[in-house]
């Protein structure tokens, strides 16, 4: 762990687990009660000094930071494939899209302005201004493990706060090894934290403790919603990336190898366990037949493999368990009339194939539970009412495709959408300046973007009589 500047240890280890071999690739301490109270206590010390630095100064760490993890990216992917288990190349691409949330918060931070707004007196003034909301508890996922981080770090420290990370249980090293080049770009001692061990331990003391001002959470909406109870106790500001059901809609007049490309860029990355992932088919009934030939043809393209091997193009699921959940929601599809058209089967322990299912149904589990794994479900529609219908009934509304040559549709169905991020013709759309987040179920608040830099903030009202 990485606590006040220095690499902290203790009795206790957790293993790191290879998720393509079962192979132990490392081990990680498990935080005690007293090491909790020293983390949040070296944050907030460090907030106090922190804060004093001119966001320039501030700007020049993240800078630095942004370089050593450039001139490093390709070890930081090597760890980030062996313990999450994504393709090297995938893991590169996460690396560089980490690394450009430093690259635009350092600069973003200059422009947190504040306000001055006319008074109806003439004796007084209004000021505003923007502060930072002090120590940050950040707790992440496994599946981007450096992404999900920079992407809170970033505005975080930018703004002035301190932060305290805990990275996923399943994936540390590559959490720890940020710390380890934030250290080198001599980040100052208490304003960078990764710990590591329990996550109720660690999530009833940060959340507890009235010292932690702010909650950043990316994970599932069970979990949010656990947390943002918790955080209610101390009044915590919180932010959540939650889950995700994303809807991928092919209309009759969509450009065909467009959206079949699409399709498959946004379904099978990270072996479908991203938030963002299309999770639901949709193809317009006329173009059905041949949407489903052409798409299963580049399905069956695809390689398995180990993250290592630079043929890879789909890794491991993260562990048993999501690999046994993934099947059952392909079993519930075919005993419900489902037709898998390629895949279906495990390759090895974590390792499941591609998976092409037709003749599908919006009662099937596959159509209403998060599907973090290689399975693309094709329901057809007969009429843009009726799919965008369907498309809303969920209680997820992170990220929604749509695939047309239409203009006038493009803002019909943008507009009808209840979802925080639309792709049009595009299954890419994160990038670092652009907000990222979700509606209903899929969280509260955005990160990237000048957004993103205001959930770290505080506005400030000065009234002045002169
Ligand atoms: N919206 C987004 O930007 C986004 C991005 C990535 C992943 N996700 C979502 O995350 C989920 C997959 O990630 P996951 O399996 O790591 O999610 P998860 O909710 O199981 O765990 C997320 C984090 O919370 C921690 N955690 C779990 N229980 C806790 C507790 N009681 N107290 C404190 N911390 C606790 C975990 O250790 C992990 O660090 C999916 O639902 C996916 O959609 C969303
Ligand atoms: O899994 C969720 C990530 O936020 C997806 S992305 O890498 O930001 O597109």
């Amino acid at each position: 762990m990485y606590i006040n500047g220095e690499w902290v240890k203790t009795n206790e280890w957790m293993e790191v687990t290879n998720p393509a071999t079962g192979e132990t690739i490392g081990s990680v301490p498990i935080i005690t009660h007293k090491q909790m109270d020293l983390v949040i206590n070296s944050a907030e010390l460090a907030f106090h000094e922190w804060k004093r630095l001119s966001v320039y100064e501030r700007a020049a760490y993240l800078h630095k930071w942004y370089e050593l993890i450039d001139k490093n990216a390709e070890e930081i992917a090597r760890v980030l494939t062996m313990e999450q288990g994504k393709p090297l190349k995938e893991a590169l691409g996460e690396v560089h899209y980490a690394n450009s949330f430093l690259e635009w918060y350092k600069e973003e931070g200059k422009r947190m302005y504040g306000e001055t707004i006319p008074s109806q007196f003439r004796e007084k003034r209004i000021l505003i201004q923007k502060q930072p909301i002090g120590v940050v508890a950040a707790i992440t996922p496994w599946n981007f493990p450096a992404a999900m981080i920079t992407r809170k770090v970033a505005p975080a420290l930018v703004a002035g706060c301190t932060i305290i990370i805990k990275p996923a249980s399943q994936t540390p090293l590559t959490a720890l090894l940020l710390a380890k080049y934030g250290h080198e770009a001599g980040i100052p001692k208490g304003v960078l934290n990764v710990i590591t061990g329990k996550s109720s331990l660690i999530g009833d003391n940060l959340l507890q403790d009235p010292r932690v001002k702010k909650l950043t959470f990316t994970g599932s909406t069970e979990i949010g919603k656990q947390l943002m109870a918790q955080a209610a106790t101390t009044v915590k500001k919180v932010s959540l990336e939650l889950g995700g059901h994303a809807p991928f809609i092919v209309f009759e007049d969509a450009n065909i190898e467009k959206a079949v490309k699409g399709a498959i860029q946004s379904k099978f990355r990270n072996a479908g366990q991203t938030c963002i992932c299309a999770n639901r088919i949709f193809v317009h009934e006329s173009i059905h037949s041949t949407f489903i030939e052409r798409f299963v043809e580049e399905v069956k393209k695809l390689k398995i493999g180990n993250g290592l091997n630079s043929q890879s193009d789909i890794g491991p699921l993260i562990d048993l368990s999501a690999r046994n959940k993934v099947q059952s929601q392909i079993k519930d599809a075919i005993e419900n009339g489902g037709l898998i058209h390629c895949g279906g089967r495990v390759v090895a322990d974590n390792f499941l194939e591609p998976t092409v299912i037709s003749n599908v149904k919006d009662e099937m589990m596959v159509m209403t539970e998060e599907t973090f794994g290689p399975v693309a479900p094709i329901a057809t529609f007969r009429n843009e009412d009726e799919v965008v219908n369907r498309a809303n009934n969920s209680p997820y509304g992170l990220a929604a495709y749509f695939y047309t040559e239409s203009l006038s549709r493009m803002y019909r169905v943008t507009e009808s959408l209840e979802y925080g991020i639309i792709g049009v013709n595009d299954a890419a759309p994160s990038t670092a300046q652009a907000p990222f987040g979700g509606l209903k179920e899929s969280g509260i608040g955005r990160e990237g973007s000048h957004y993103g830099l205001d959930e770290y903030v505080e506005v400030k009202y000065v009234s002045i009589s002169i």
